[in-house]
């Protein structure tokens, strides 16, 4: 089960990466507005009317995507007309004035590969490379547009390698903060919003179940076999729990030995098919991979969502479900029933005495 793409599944990372880069967005315009559209209007005068119309139009579109992105958090047009205007006026300033223009490029390159999705920024940074080599050719020697061709390389991979290992830092972190080290499973501080979304979804007819599941006499398991054991136990349980539900149904480990899982629009039927078959496999992983601690079973509680119920007594009563199941002798699915309420109840205050 990938959690994790379930909980990004209906979002555009590129426009969220953006989205989350307001900040430098806001730089890069800042920056811009006070090089290109002085250079735009100067060319506009000296009757370089091609370039400084380039200039000009590239400006307006980084202005127009800046703000949809601000505003209505999205793009409006897309990265193609900036970087195709973009190209197109670095090109022609190298054409008109030769060597001096080439040095913006290497701003220009190492901002694209910082802003844009990678393909596409490989793409326009080729695109520019050879185009402004090719326009500097007529001023200066071949050697000087060799050197310079190979210098932007330089940079650009560099900026691609460094912004590679930022961004596989940024999943790593980001998997730490909302994954259990263990097991992988999703941890308890992302079930709140999981769970009030699934509530609300029973409002408008779409009711699902979660299951709490609880690891039979698990004390016992790391008292006779270690704590190592103990926690091969527990990733066990959790791969054959994801191997046997669906992607869409999400896995959170509650502490210790208890997970909750939430079922995708699923009927009480399906869920005590699913429990039953989690169970059987549980065992059966245990006693294949290690039989000195086979005999490892799992208590069920299962609850159905109800309308506009909050999402802690949906789970209260799956707990009441579970505690059902251990008390009725552990290895047990059971669907929670008003009943379970009163029973419960009453062996509390007999347990108060
Ligand atoms: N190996 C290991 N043990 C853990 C971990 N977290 C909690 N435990 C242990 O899991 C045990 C949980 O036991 P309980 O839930 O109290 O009881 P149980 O033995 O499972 O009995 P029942 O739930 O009543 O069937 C405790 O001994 C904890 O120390 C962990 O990450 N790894």
């Amino acid at each position: 089960m990938d959690s994790l793409t379930f909980s990004v599944k209906h979002r555009d990372k590129d426009r969220l990466d953006l989205y989350k880069h307001r900040r430098v967005l806001a730089f890069i315009l800042l920056v811009t507005l006070v090089t290109f559209v002085p250079l735009g209007i100067k060319n506009l005068f000296i009757g370089e009317l091609g370039l400084g119309f380039f200039l000009l139009a590239f400006e307006l579109s980084l202005i127009i995507e800046v703000i949809a992105i601000f505003r209505l958090k999205r793009q409006l047009i897309g990265y193609f007309p900036p970087l195709f205007l973009l190209c197109i006026s670095i090109v022609l300033s190298i054409h008109t004035f030769g060597t001096l223009a080439t040095y913006w490029v290497f701003p220009v390159v190492m901002t694209i590969v910082f802003m844009v999705p990678k393909k596409m920024a490989m793409l326009t940074n080729a695109l520019i490379i050879f185009g402004s080599a090719l326009a500097a050719i007529p001023h200066q020697a071949y050697m000087v547009t060799l050197r310079y061709v190979l210098a932007l390389l330089i940079c650009v991979s560099i900026a691609h390698v460094v912004i590679g290992a930022m961004r596989k830092l940024q999943r790593d972190l980001r998997e730490l903060s909302i994954k259990d080290s263990l097991t992988g499973a999703l941890n308890r501080y992302q079930m709140d919003d999981s769970l009030l979304m699934a509530s609300e979804n029973a409002k408008m007819g779409l009711g699902t179940c979660i299951a709490l599941i609880d690891i039979d006499n698990f004390k016992l398991v790391n008292d006779l076999h270690g704590h190592d054991m103990g926690d091969k136990v527990i990733k066990v349980v959790v791969e054959r729990i994801n191997m046997n539900c669906r992607k869409s149904d999400l896995l959170f480990r509650l502490g210790g030995d208890e997970f909750l899982l939430l079922f995708d629009s699923t009927s009480v039927e399906s869920a005590v098919a699913v429990a039953h078959t989690i169970n059987n496999k549980v065992i059966e992983g245990i006693t294949k991979l290690y039989p000195e601690a086979s005999g490892v079973t799992l208590s069920i509680g299962i609850a159905e969502s109800i309308a506009a119920e909050e999402p802690e007594l949906w789970v209260k009563r799956a707990d009441l479900a579970l505690y059902d199941a251990k008390h009725s002798g552990r290895n047990q699915i059971k669907v929670y029933a008003p009943e379970h309420s009163r029973t419960t109840s009453k062996a509390v205050i007999a347990a108060l005495g």
